[in-house]
């Protein structure tokens, strides 16, 4: 898909895309959250779904302290027990990804780094890009970047698809994913064209949420961009990858957003390299569900490291 020659071409595109039926979005995404599965597929996504956590801290009080246990804990989940799978990568504020990186290095579990002022996206371009370079020389493989949502709100599509393709050019080698911030973007039909917007501009996955802003990943929003990926890759034969993120606390939770994956994008998405799930604190529930199904008991929270 070529680049957009002006924001009236580009606006064009993205108002021209089908809208989304919201009540239809809410209730299929409801459906799905409520099949159940039975125990022995269970175990196989609680494994997929640890496999698919991006552990994350961002906090202003995030230490190297605390970002090295978050990386002990994500390459060897359950010290008692070697099968438990690795997560995908530890995210972490770009200060950090250095510590990270160090922590990780050979552990085949990725370091992200949110960049461009994150989480409002509120600074010049020229400080977003030297915070994305800064996250990337610090060792960091993936880089979580935020839109300019008062840019997209005002109609100023060219400026946001512009700047997603400058950063994605400050990422070299490492993936960008872009986070819409769907709960700043009032509408699906938002959350879609945003989606064809990142997509368009370079991203390798896109991501629902910062964690900052309320609502965050929601089945229904995670639907519409899953409907977007599935055809952006029929359209141009590139599969991009999609992370909600926020709020994620629970297997059956993560479980629901699997089920939407496999039905809404397809098989071909369930796997790390195209699916993500952004969390501070379902690590644990995971492990917890994963002991009972092992053992028939729970070991409780207090046997697991904090998230
Ligand atoms: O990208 C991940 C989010 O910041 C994590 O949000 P959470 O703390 O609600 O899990």
């Amino acid at each position: 898909m070529d680049a957009p020659g002006s924001n009236a071409e580009l606006r064009a595109f993205l108002h021209g895309l089908p809208g989304v039926d919201q009540v239809g979005a809410e209730e299929r995404a409801a459906r799905l959250a409520a099949r159940s599965i039975k125990t022995t597929a269970k175990a196989r996504a609680i494994d997929l779904a640890i496999s698919m956590v991006d552990l994350t801290t961002l906090e202003g009080a995030d230490t190297p302290g605390k970002v090295r246990a978050l990386c002990a804990k994500a390459v060897r989940p359950d010290p008692a027990d070697p099968s438990v799978p690795k997560v995908a990568a530890v995210c972490v504020y770009p200060d950090l990804a250095g510590v990270a990186a160090g922590a990780l290095a050979g552990s085949g579990v990725a370091v992200a780094s949110v960049a461009t002022a994150f989480p409002s996206g509120r600074a010049p371009l020229e400080a977003k890009l030297a915070d994305t370079r800064a996250a990337v020389a610090a060792g960091a493989t993936e880089i979580d970047m935020v839109i300019d949502r008062g840019a997209f709100l005002a109609g100023d599509y060219l400026a946001v698809f512009e700047e997603i393709a400058e950063v994605k050019r400050a990422c070299g080698e490492a993936h960008l994913k872009v986070i819409l911030e769907t709960g700043e973007l009032a509408t699906y039909d938002n959350v879609r064209r945003a989606s064809w917007l990142a997509m368009r501009a370079g991203a390798d996955f896109i991501k629902t949420s910062t964690g900052k802003v309320s609502p965050a990943a929601t089945p229904a929003v995670t639907l519409v961009m899953l409907e977007a990926v599935r055809d952006f890759h029929a359209a141009t034969g590139r599969r991009v990858g999609v992370k909600p993120a926020g709020g994620i606390r629970t297997t059956k939770d993560a479980i629901r957003y699997l089920v939407l994956v496999n039905e809404v994008a397809g098989p071909d998405w369930l796997t790390p390299r195209h699916f993500r799930i952004g969390a501070s604190s379902l690590l644990n529930d995971l492990l917890m569900q994963r002991q009972k199904l092992t053992t028939g008991a729970y070991a409780g929270p207090d046997y697991f490291s904090l998230d």
